[in-house]
């Protein structure tokens, strides 16, 4: 249980991350902190290269690591992380398996039924606005389509917690506007947590009740951890320009801004973060 009397989900004590490359150990994050109330939306942020993806990784479980825990709901992290869904910047989809049989995959995994494997993707499938493509195949799908599809399957399993990394990033500005507003839609009421990565703030902020900011790297920390404490239900496509929006993003491009130029400092001295290795 937190201070704030909602209970964890997931909680990183004092992990640091490093992996191994050309003979030399690299720290990728030190001592990092890190708590997530059950049912928040919380947004990691940073320069390029600074760990985000590598605290997601510890998170789901496929990286161990090197000093501190990582608790799921209270109880150490042994093996991968099963209560989670995943989405990643590159979505997952099995080219020579249609919509429908991609979408109803991870329940084929679990020994679920074929017809109730069908009848409860067919339901995802209209969900995330894409009835009538269950035949289609993913090189027939446009970007914001095989989004679609990566979201359904990573929400079909009902998954208490969602941990997603740069999941639009690949989308144009307009598709992924319109991805976020139907992910928060999709999210709201369901009671589930989700740890986002992106290097985008306007995204963290738009979606997130929290922002967590990773330091430059290596061996990157947490900076900071911002409240936005914005309305909901938000409207995405509105939200950007209000004053409320603004004030919060200012605060966080402050310190994030900081760290880039720290980043970029570093690349541009030779000392390029991950150059040590
Ligand atoms: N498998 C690996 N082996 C060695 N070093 C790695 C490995 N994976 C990541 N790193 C290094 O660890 C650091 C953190 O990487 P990570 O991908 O977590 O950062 P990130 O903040 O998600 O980056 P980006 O914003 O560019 O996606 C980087 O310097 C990266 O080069």
């Amino acid at each position: 249980m937190g201070d704030d009397g909602v209970a964890t989900a997931i909680e990183l004590r004092g992990v640091t991350m490093a992996y191994r490359a050309k003979g030399a150990d690299y720290t990728a994050v030190s001592d990092v902190d890190l708590t997530v109330g059950t049912g928040r939306f919380v947004s990691v942020v940073g320069p390029t290269g600074c760990g985000k993806s590598t605290v997601l990784n510890a998170v789901a479980g496929l990286l161990t690591p090197a000093a501190g825990q990582v608790l799921v709901d209270g109880k150490p992290l042994r093996g991968l992380n099963r209560k989670a869904g995943y989405m990643f910047q590159q979505d997952g989809l099995l080219p020579w398996k249609t919509v429908l049989d991609n979408v109803a995959f991870g329940l084929q995994l679990r020994g679920v039924s074929k017809s109730e494997r069908a009848e409860l993707a067919r339901d995802w499938i209209a969900r995330v606005g894409l009835a009538g493509f269950e035949d289609a195949y993913p090189h027939q799908l446009s970007g914001g389509m095989r989004k679609r599809t990566a979201v359904a399957q990573s929400w079909i399993g009902d998954p208490e917690m969602l941990l997603m990394d740069e999941p639009f990033g690949a989308l144009d500005v307009q598709t992924r506007q319109v991805m976020e507003n139907e992910l928060l839609t999709l999210w709201t009421g369901s009671e589930k947590t989700v740890l986002f990565v992106t290097h985008d703030l306007d995204e963290a902020v738009s979606l997130s009740d929290e922002v967590v900011l990773l330091s430059a790297g290596p061996a990157s920390r947490i900076v900071g951890t911002y409240a936005v404490d914005l309305p909901r239900p938000r409207n995405l496509l509105d939200i950007r320009t209000s004053p409320e929006f603004t004030e919060i993003y200012r605060a966080i491009w402050s310190d994030l801004r900081d760290e880039v130029m720290k980043t970029y400092e570093r690349t541009s001295e030779g000392d390029a973060v991950g150059a040590d290795r």
